[in-house]
């Protein structure tokens, strides 16, 4: 009884947005076209880590899907030169016509041509929508115009005029140029439905801001959140272990611009204390990255000297976290304990290493983990600077508001790391404040502390909690998003001996190879084991070595290929995409990226090889993805409410 009524007020609120049969009747025809269309195409990107030059064009260019659409439409009717102005002019629009309005002796001409391409283009790219979605993407400018061409037929004798005269006064007017701009933009809308960024847009490379600011204008994205994003994260929320880590590996990668001059954080203070406290100390272990040819060897000094006066504070912020946190099980990385500061040696699992450098001018050997007051005072004014930044907090609003620990879409698991498993195979379980959690459990539970540690209070218990599990997930061994057993980050930059910078990833990514754990997996996550796929990124896939980035037939994808240029040495590539359309997944291996420039004056793309990883034996249509399930309750419900005006129940207006 109680359910009928809830079902009858659901039907009266829904016949005030229809209030007639015929008003319900043409939505779900609406409805069922949408459903029979095919699926959009999908766009996965990962580990982009501030290359913004790369990233940008791989995201105007679709990851060759625009190539492609040029290539299926023009195939041998214009010229291969002609087939690639036209793909430069939709990734570049603006910057490609400003060189060929230099070049072209009769401009016109060239628009004319060209706007007719952009227009059987556009058209082409158009044809999985309705009218109606199409119409959404269209600039306010030319609405109207675009419309009125895209759904006229050039071949049809009598339009044939009207069709010519719209163009003729695009150009006569003068507006060919906005408007090739403005179609150029809806093409590149229009060829990627949805784009996937699977983790890491933070550090190493130059500007992470640009990534994320084109990421804020794009149509539709999501994000699985990286250990460097929530790293970042952790930062703006005020957690003093995830800026001191953030920082040190901007000075390690000289990186320390952006946080000054981007996010306008005040780095004098860090740098008056880092020169007073290692004025005679060259800090030699802690030189930033790179050749460095555009950094003075005095800027470099004092990026040491940064670098190794921040690490120390996080050495010993950690600690605090450490101890405060004994579920974490982290004792083990109490270092500062084991250091024997007289002789300058480290005690590690029972075997002596001396230290590269043993000059620890704020280190009190009784009490290592005490921050001196200067140093409070240093990070206490780092935290208030990085929670004003307006910058930082609106791109950490964003990666909060558009992203997620893990991401379940159209019978794919998104995951930046990978599901933390013991040996044995089972997923790993871990307390968290007196629960035990383990599986999609704990990562669900993760991902609502980290929430709480941005969104609650401030200095509530509860923010702190997630504050500290924001720092956990950036380096603990149940992190999904880190998937390693420890961070090495001491040893790495005060013992010479490899052995002890080794950090051991969590069995996953070997059991991942298994397709019955793949299974399991799914299973977790109410997945299909037929269909399904674990797409993630964070391990760079050494393709150099033989590597596959496709694992446990097909149901693995590992995309981070290196678009940071720090590791391209270790994958041979610049970098992994994937592309799933209606019928097909293609993984797509990109060539570095030289610049924007010579991709504009030599039209030159980065596309390297294009691997099909598996091709639907029938199309995949809206209705078999997660939209499309909504859209059919949509009809359900349209259906009963259709019934109840025609029994007369509801009442039409
Ligand atoms: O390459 P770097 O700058 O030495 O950084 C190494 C550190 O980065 C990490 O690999 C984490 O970064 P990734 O997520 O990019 O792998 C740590 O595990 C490791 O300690
Ligand atoms: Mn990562």
């Amino acid at each position: 009884m109680k359910n009928i009524e809830k079902e009858l007020k659901y039907l009266k609120v829904l016949s005030k947005q229809y209030p007639s049969i015929s008003k319900a009747s043409t939505e779900i025809i609406n409805l069922e076209a949408i459903l029979n269309l095919p699926k959009g195409t999908e766009h996965f990107i990962s580990d982009i880590h501030g290359e913004y030059e790369p990233f940008v064009h791989v995201l105007k260019n679709g990851s060759g899907v625009i190539k492609r659409k040029i290539e299926e439409l023009f195939s041998s009717t214009i010229r291969e030169s002609e087939k690639k102005t036209l793909a430069t002019l939709v990734y570049y629009p603006e910057q490609k016509l400003e060189l060929i309005e230099r070049e072209e002796d009769n401009i016109d001409d060239f628009y004319r041509i060209y706007i007719y391409r952009l227009v059987e283009l556009c058209r082409y790219a158009s044809s999985k929508y309705t009218r109606s979605k199409v119409r959404k993407l269209l600039p306010e400018d030319f609405k109207y115009i675009i419309e009125e061409l895209l759904n006229e037929h050039v071949e049809q004798v009598h339009k044939q005029n009207y069709y010519k005269s719209i163009v003729d006064t695009i150009i006569n007017i003068d507006r060919a140029k906005e408007f090739i701009i403005a179609i150029s933009k809806v093409i590149q809308k229009l060829v990627v439905d949805r784009l996937h960024i699977v983790g890491d847009i933070y550090d190493r490379g130059p500007r992470p801001d640009v990534v994320l600011d084109t990421l804020m204008d794009y149509h539709s994205v999501d994000i699985q959140w990286g250990n460097h994003d929530i790293l970042w994260m952790g930062a703006a929320s005020g957690e003093k272990t995830c800026i001191a880590n953030a920082l040190r590996i901007s000075a390690r990668y000289s990186n320390l611009d952006i946080i000054e001059d981007i996010y306008g954080i005040n780095l004098l203070p860090l740098a008056t204390f880092a020169l007073d406290k290692y004025k005679s100390d060259p800090c030699t272990c802690f030189m930033p990255k790179g050749s460095g040819g555009e950094i003075s060897t005095k800027e470099k000094t004092l990026i040491a000297k940064m670098h190794k006066a921040i690490s120390i504070i996080q050495f010993k912020l950690e600690g605090e976290v450490i101890k405060r946190r004994p579920e974490f099980e982290m004792d083990h990385r109490l270092l500062l304990d084991n250091i024997n500061y007289n002789e300058g040696t480290i005690n590690l699992k029972g075997k002596v290493y001396k230290l590269k450098d043993n000059n620890f001018p704020t280190i009190d050997p009784n009490n290592p983990y005490k921050l001196t007051k200067e140093e409070e005072i240093v990070i206490d004014k780092l935290v208030s600077s990085f929670k004003n930044s307006e910058k930082l907090q609106k791109h950490v609003s964003f990666l909060f508001s558009k992203g997620s620990i893990y991401l379940v879409c159209n019978g794919n698991l998104l995951i930046h790391g990978g599901i933390p498993l013991n040996e044995d195979k089972s997923f790993m379980s871990m307390k968290l404040q007196g629960i035990e959690y383990s599986g999609k459990e704990l990562m669900d539970q993760m991902e609502t502390l980290a929430r709480e540690g941005y969104f609650f209070k401030e200095k509530s218990k509860q923010k702190q909690y997630g504050m500290d599990i924001m720092w956990y997930l950036w380096t603990g061994k149940c992190s999904s998003l880190f998937g390693k057993d420890d961070m090495t980050t001491f040893e790495r930059h005060f013992i010479a001996e490899k052995e002890t910078h080794k950090e051991n990833k969590n069995p996953y990514f070997t059991l991942r190879e298994d397709e019955n754990v793949c299974n399991k997996i799914f299973d977790e996550f109410g997945l299909d084991i037929n269909e399904s796929h674990i797409i993630n990124g964070h391990v760079p896939v050494e393709s150099k070595n033989g590597e596959s980035p496709i694992k446990a037939n097909g149901r693995i994808i590992a995309i981070d290929g290196g678009f940071s240029r720090a590791y391209q040495s270790k994958t041979g590539i610049a970098g992994y995409t994937l592309i799933y359309n209606s019928q097909s997944l293609h993984l797509i291996s990109h060539e570095p990226f030289t610049s924007t420039e010579e991709a504009i004056v030599n039209e030159s793309d980065i596309l390297s090889t294009t691997m099909l990883v598996e091709h639907k034996l029938s199309r995949k249509t809206v209705k078999d993805t997660d939209a499309g399930k909504k859209l059919l309750d949509e009809v359900d419900d349209l259906k009963l409410l259709l019934m109840a005006y025609k029994k007369g129940i509801i009442k039409e207006v």
